[in-house]
């Protein structure tokens, strides 16, 4: 006699949740009231998107009915599904920069101002905390480029980042240098990195002609997009990887990488021939990831805001990094 399961499935319900900053970068976080699944535990403000509603209108109600905050600009993040015990949870992360009135707490819950990667705050709900580290990273990345100047590059880098009161990420990548001269523009880009305090980032294809001169892997790899899809590197710390296509960034989330380099967005001088992709096919490419999406192409950190409406997490910059 075969057994029957009795399996109950659960719908996939959508949910708004809105990390909104303050303007010294914090966010608000708030503790889930008696009553609710998981009471007790912080979470970022929202709840589930209304049948036929929208995301971005979702979140405006939410955050109107359980702080008394009007959000007026935001822009989406990405994308995480979460299966809990009591539903199955698609969560919409947005981000709210700009927002009218002071929060005050309508359902009787905890609210705090505290930082992305808050690690006072516990419990903090299972499919949120996770996420944190990923949130918090820079949004900024500069790509080296001493291939086309060793000195020009060496002054580009040092007056960005020397001085600079915000975390960016350094990706070393250097198509044009081999032998010494890769290993002077390794070691200088490396020591300014440590000197900094900033994160630097390795470019794969650049490990492979660097690593006869090194005892180890130096920092955490960047893929190219033909090593995320080779599934090289699978033992080396891989922090991200470019990519063209909505493929590519599902690759991307399944390997476990914390961000992914899309473009191109405007055609450049460095892809000669390549017409960019524009802002609403960015867009449209971002809008199913699950991990946070740097645009590149044509972009200086002043087309951050806009890059950030249209879905991104940030921009990365060759020459436009000053
Ligand atoms: N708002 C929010 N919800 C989250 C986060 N992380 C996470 O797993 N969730 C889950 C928990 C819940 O299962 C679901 C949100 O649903 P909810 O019950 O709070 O939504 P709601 O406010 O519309 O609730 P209700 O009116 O139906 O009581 O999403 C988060 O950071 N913020």
């Amino acid at each position: 006699m075969s057994a029957i399961v009795n399996t109950v499935v659960k719908p996939r319900i959508d949910v708004a949740v809105a990390v909104v900053f303050n303007t010294h970068g914090q966010v608000l976080w708030a503790c889930r009231p008696e009553g609710k699944p998981y009471a007790g535990y912080w979470e970022f403000p929202g709840g589930k998107v209304e049948a036929a509603e929208g995301v971005w209108r979702a979140l405006v109600r939410e955050l109107k009915e359980e702080l008394d905050i009007t959000a007026t600009q935001g822009g989406p993040w990405f994308l995480i599904e979460h299966d809990y015990e009591h539903a199955n949870v698609r969560l919409h992360l947005y981000r709210v920069w700009a927002f009218e009135g002071d929060p005050r707490p309508l359902e009787k819950q905890a609210f705090t101002w505290a930082s992305l990667d808050s690690s006072d705050l516990s419990p903090i709900l299972p499919a949120t905390e996770p996420l944190l580290p990923k949130l918090a990273q820079p949004v900024l990345m500069a790509l080296s480029n001493y291939g086309a100047g060793f000195d020009a590059c060496a002054k580009r880098l040092e007056s960005a980042l020397e001085g600079l009161h915000t975390s960016v990420y350094v990706q070393f990548r250097e198509k044009a240098l081999q032998g010494d001269a890769l290993i002077r523009a390794y070691e200088h880009c490396y020591a300014l990195c440590q000197k900094t305090g900033q994160s630097m980032l390795l470019n794969s294809e650049t490990w492979l002609s660097l690593r006869e001169s090194l005892e180890a892997l130096p920092c955490p790899l960047h893929l190219t997009e033909a090593h995320l899809h080779s599934g090289e590197f699978a033992n080396l710390q891989c922090a991200g990887a470019s990519v063209h296509s909505a493929a590519s960034l599902a690759l991307a989330f399944d390997r476990g990488l914390s961000y992914a380099v899309l473009g191109t967005v405007h055609a450049t001088a460095s892809h000669p021939g390549q017409s960019g992709m524009g802002w609403a096919q960015f867009q449209a490419l971002v809008q199913a990831a699950r991990l946070p999406v740097f645009a590149i192409g044509g972009l200086a950190s002043s087309d951050l805001r806009m890059a950030q409406q249209h879905g991104a997490h940030g921009v990365a910059m060759l020459s436009q990094f000053k």
